[in-house]
């Protein structure tokens, strides 16, 4: 099976509409292949012109039309920026890498989670290079995972290399944590060193859980995966105040705790938000290990807050989709453990899923969806001001299309380490290039 086998078909503009387009469709639904072997929807040039018959309103940036065989809505804008991706190795960087486009993304910040974790910088640039040749038009931010092994020399030396940021997983809670922190304190000399050089501090934000035989009687210990992410916010603020200067993220917020510690935190503390903890509650991943994913989505007071932080056009709060692949078999439980594995699958629908999370409170106008998922991270990575993007450099933009009748693939790849996307199945907004 080649790469371009395993990328997904996507459908597009009057795929739904022409026999030939059809047929296309129903042999590529069920896995997410397209028979032909043809990248076609990725770069695919749209007119950007709509039928002189349908009726439209402008409005908020975005153009409404009334007849059905047109999209309900369509939004021209600049392609995304997805500032907490998971790209993995091997096959299956080869199978997810090829579709950050199809998502509307341009840039994407790579996390350094391998095995072994990406711990020093000559590994990180060599990593963005494998990625770069399997999506050569996406540029690739580099990170280091948060090790003993790193000392404020190397965090000189990563600086000189165009690292971006140092990413901070808790020991244990996570997919491929376990040489993650025990203790912030001794990353000081680090953090000091990072503010420094002017490098970014992406923090997994979660306490470990009480082991369950500790936890009777002991309620000033009661951490489970629900609180996880409320108790660890003091020690988010007392890293802050201990380094003004230096910026940090606190990655995939899922709480409204977490959406007010940010809050409360100066210009140099940022969140990110994913696109599929604008859906989720509890009820999901309770019995879908597909909606499973660390930290665990809370209640719908939490996601409500989050929809209203990543569209209230706070520069705060910016993408990151935490979009991490998984084989279908290890998802099941049935690849040793009978146990899950954290991680929700969203590259493919990245800008898609997030201008349906922001249609449903009414916010899936031009200006939020490019604040949200274009200007903010970048302007946070200061990625003009550092030169990662040059004016000019990528002329293309994206266009996002309500109601062309599109549906979610299946699943990416085939046999044991196929993928299964975010809402599969589910009806989605649809996205094309325009050159
Ligand atoms: O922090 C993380 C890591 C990620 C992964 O699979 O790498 N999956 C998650 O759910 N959360």
């Amino acid at each position: 099976m080649t790469l371009r086998d395993r990328i997904p078909h996507v459908h597009l503009h009057g795929d739904h509409h022409s026999h030939d387009s059809d047929k296309t469709t129903a042999e590529s639904s069920e896995s997410g292949q397209s028979k032909s072997g043809k990248r076609n929807f990725l770069r695919r040039i749209v007119s950007g012109s709509k039928s002189s018959d349908s009726e439209t309103e402008e409005e908020k940036g975005r153009t409404k039309t009334k007849s059905h065989a047109e999209p309900e809505i369509v939004i021209e804008m600049s392609p995304a920026a997805d500032f907490h991706v998971h790209l993995r190795d091997g096959e299956m960087m080869e199978t997810v890498t090829p579709t950050i486009e199809n998502g509307g993304v341009n840039l994407v910040y790579v996390m350094p989670n391998l095995v072994p974790p990406v711990t020093d910088p000559e590994t990180a640039i060599a990593y963005m290079s494998k990625l770069q040749a399997l999506s050569p038009r996406t540029t690739f931010l580099p990170t280091l995972y948060l090790h003993p092994s790193i000392t404020p020399d190397t965090i000189a030396h990563a600086a000189k290399l165009g690292i971006v940021g140092v990413k901070s997983y808790p020991r244990g809670l996570t997919t491929n944590s376990d040489s993650g922190v025990l203790s912030y304190e001794q990353f000081y000399p680090v953090f000091q060193a990072m503010s420094d050089h002017d490098i970014v501090l992406n923090i997994h934000g979660e306490c470990p859980s009480t082991p369950t035989e500790d936890a009777v009687g002991m309620e000033d210990r009661d951490v489970t995966i629900l609180n996880a992410e409320a108790k660890f916010l003091p020690t988010l603020l007392s890293i802050h105040e201990a380094f003004p200067n230096l910026r940090i993220v606190l990655e995939h917020c899922t709480t409204a705790a977490a959406v007010d510690a940010v809050r409360q935190c100066g210009a140099n503390v940022a969140g990110t938000i994913t696109a599929h903890h604008l859906f989720l509650t509890i009820d999901n991943w309770a019995d879908d290990p597909f909606c499973f994913c660390k930290p665990v989505a809370k209640l719908p007071a939490d996601r409500a807050a989050l929809l209203a932080a990543a569209s209230s056009g706070d520069p705060k709060f910016f993408l990151g989709t935490d979009s991490a692949p998984h084989p279908k078999i290890a998802k099941q439980g049935r690849s040793g453990n009978n146990k899950t594995v954290a991680g929700v699958f969203t590259q493919p629908y990245a800008v898609q899923l997030v201008a349906g999370a922001f249609d449903k409170v009414g916010k899936a106008d031009k200006e939020t969806l490019e604040n949200f998922c274009c200007k903010f991270g970048r302007d946070f990575y200061k990625v003009r001001e550092k030169g990662i993007e040059v004016e000019g450099g990528d002329t293309r933009r994206i266009v996002l299309m309500k109601g062309m009748g599109e549906k979610v693939v299946k699943e990416i790849g085939s046999g044991d380490g196929a993928v299964v996307p975010f809402r599969a199945g589910e009806d989605t907004w649809s996205l094309e290039w325009k050159e």
